[in-house]
């Protein structure tokens, strides 16, 4: 092996440089070049790359976003567009190609392996933190901890108004930061695709006027994971009006996908980073670096979509118990 691929794919998630630094200075290391390309597999059909050096890397482990650009790419749906991926890595004498992205750039490794001779190997970044195979993913950590800055501000405001907020967080398919966010800033109710599948709104008022009966009058915040109304929060919050529960309407969108890195995801990127190097080093193919139970492991590309990840039942269940006191 003398010469790997890079990219990131998908949603970005602050730590994905940092995982590109520890995996250029490991290839580095043990003499392999890197080619790094940019806007995910656009780069690849696109043949938009370059080389990485330890230099290109040296600085940016602080830095959210990624210097090699993300994006989604329509083209690797197709055999055509496989089909010219594939060629292009071969051309470039590409003996192997690490994606650092979520389940559905995995989805696309795999699909390419049809058309790809060199190995495959992925690294999980999105803040969702929605892929099998790894207990967290790199971006989750600092999404948690931005979303959590954005909603202590809001209940400032709500608690100086004694006013009822909806907080919508990020999670394509997933709940796993909203509950997180959820427990993490004492929000009075959770919403989330795997408590639910759809709302029931008369619940939540009730809820609502449980809360005001225990406590008076008091801010009250509701986290919901951005699927779970159609037409969003706005939406939701004009509904609950007519139901005669006012209340005002926040999405954090965006915001939680930048940032530096907290410290968490900077080790976890490291770690991931060095370890697929490794891996692929011994043969590695098809596969993730992951970390479960704090080891570092490697799970097969093609399960991690599996979406068998679970919310924490059990803070769940307490606040839901305890949420209206
Ligand atoms: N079934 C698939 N076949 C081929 N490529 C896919 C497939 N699913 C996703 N991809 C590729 O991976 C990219 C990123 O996938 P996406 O689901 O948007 O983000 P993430 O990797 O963060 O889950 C897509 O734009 C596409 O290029
Ligand atoms: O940036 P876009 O294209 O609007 O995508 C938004 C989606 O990307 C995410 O931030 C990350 O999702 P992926 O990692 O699966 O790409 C989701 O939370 C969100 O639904």
């Amino acid at each position: 092996m003398k010469r790997i691929g890079v990219l990131t794919s998908g949603g970005d998630a602050p730590g994905m440089n940092a995982c590109l630094r520890a995996l250029v200075l490991t290839a580095h290391a043990n003499e392999l070049e890197v080619v790094g390309f940019q806007y995910g597999f656009n780069g690849v059909i696109e043949q938009q790359y370059h080389h990485l050096l330890p230099y290109h890397v040296n600085g940016i482990i602080q830095n959210g976003g990624t210097i090699l650009k993300s994006a989604r790419c329509e083209a690797m749906h197709s055999a055509t567009g496989l089909q010219r991926a594939a060629q292009n890595l071969h051309d470039l004498q590409i003996d192997a190609l690490l994606v650092i992205g979520g389940d559905g750039s995995f989805r696309g490794c795999v699909e390419l392996s049809a058309f790809y001779n060199g190995r495959l190997l992925g690294i999980p970044g999105t803040i969702d933190n929605d892929v099998d195979g790894s207990d967290f993913t790199i971006g989750f950590a600092t999404a948690l901890d931005t979303a959590l800055d954005a909603i202590d501000k809001i209940r400032d405001t709500a608690d100086a108004f004694e006013r009822i907020f909806l907080v919508e967080v990020m999670g394509r398919h997933t709940g796993y930061l909203a509950v997180a966010a959820g427990i993490a800033a004492g929000a009075e109710q959770i919403i989330c695709p795997e408590l639910a599948s759809e709302l029931d709104l008369d619940r939540i008022a009730l809820h609502v006027e449980q809360a005001r009966k225990h406590r008076g009058n008091c801010s009250y915040i509701i986290v919901l994971a951005e699927t779970m109304y159609p037409g969003g929060v706005s939406a939701l919050a004009a509904d609950l009006e007519q139901r005669g529960i006012e209340c005002r309407a926040a999405i954090l969108g965006h915001i939680q996908r930048g940032g530096r890195p907290v410290g968490a995801d900077r080790i976890l990127a490291t770690k991931l980073g060095a370890y697929a190097v490794e891996q692929l080093l011994q043969g590695a193919h098809l596969m993730m670096a992951g970390e479960m139970n704090g080891q570092a492991g490697l799970y097969p590309l093609a399960r991690t979509g599996e979406k068998k990840k679970q919310v924490d039942s059990y803070l769940l269940r307490w606040q839901q118990q305890v949420a209206q006191y």
